[in-house]
């Protein structure tokens, strides 16, 4: 039983997520980081060198063997929802939590971030609201709920996912 965040670049999956497995005693995974480890480079490097497409693959196999694995939580990149069977193989593991930001406010956190190869682009704010159309309804359809990552603060955000968690049923047993 594990618990999946999903979400557009800069939604927090990655900083919620680490604060997320330290209040719940459990193993925190981040798909890019493993990734990274992997292939022995950065994604930025990877995409420039391979392509997106192949870092999909990659990024399949290991969300499937992440989900496959122990309790644990596990942040997702953003674009892991892009697979049907990402979608379903996390929904399948555990519960899996939508961290919803709009795309001004991931605008405002990402602007002079440089590590995320999609939104090295001439107008990264028009890039963000074109991704933010394509995958709200993934996002929405591999959740089991969201949150609204806008104003609270990160220990605020992880104590709403705290309190979803246990309204569901789906706190791990060791929590
Ligand atoms: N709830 C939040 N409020 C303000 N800033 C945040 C929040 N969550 C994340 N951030 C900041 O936004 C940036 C992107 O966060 P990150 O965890 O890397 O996102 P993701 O893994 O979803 O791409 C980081 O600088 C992080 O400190
Ligand atoms: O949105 C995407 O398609 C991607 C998001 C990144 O993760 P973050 O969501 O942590 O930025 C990373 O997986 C890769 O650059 C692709
Ligand atoms: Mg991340």
């Amino acid at each position: 039983m594990s618990i999946t965040l999903v979400g557009m670049p800069g939604s927090g999956k990655t900083t919620v997520g680490r604060q997320l497995a330290r209040r719940l005693g459990l193993p925190f995974f981040d798909s890019d980081h493993v990734i990274e480890e992997r292939l022995g480079c950065s994604i930025r490097e990877y995409f420039a060198r391979e392509g997106e497409a192949s870092f999909r693959d990659v990024e399949q196999q290991v969300l499937a063997e992440l989900a496959q694995g122990p309790s644990c939580v596990i942040a997702t990149g953003g674009g892991a929802v892009l697979r049907e069977a990402n979608r379903a193989c996390l929904r399948a593991t555990g519960q899996v939590v939508y961290l919803r930001s709009s795309p001004e406010e991931l605008y405002r956190r990402l602007r002079h971030d440089t590590t995320r190869p999609l939104l090295q682009v001439a107008d990264p704010m028009a890039k963000l609201r074109e991704l933010y159309e394509q995958r709200d309804p993934l996002y929405r359809e591999a959740a089991h709920f969201q949150v609204e990552t806008g104003r609270p603060s990160v220990p605020r955000l992880v104590n709403m996912i705290l309190m979803q968690l246990e309204l569901s049923g789906g706190l791990p047993p060791a929590a």
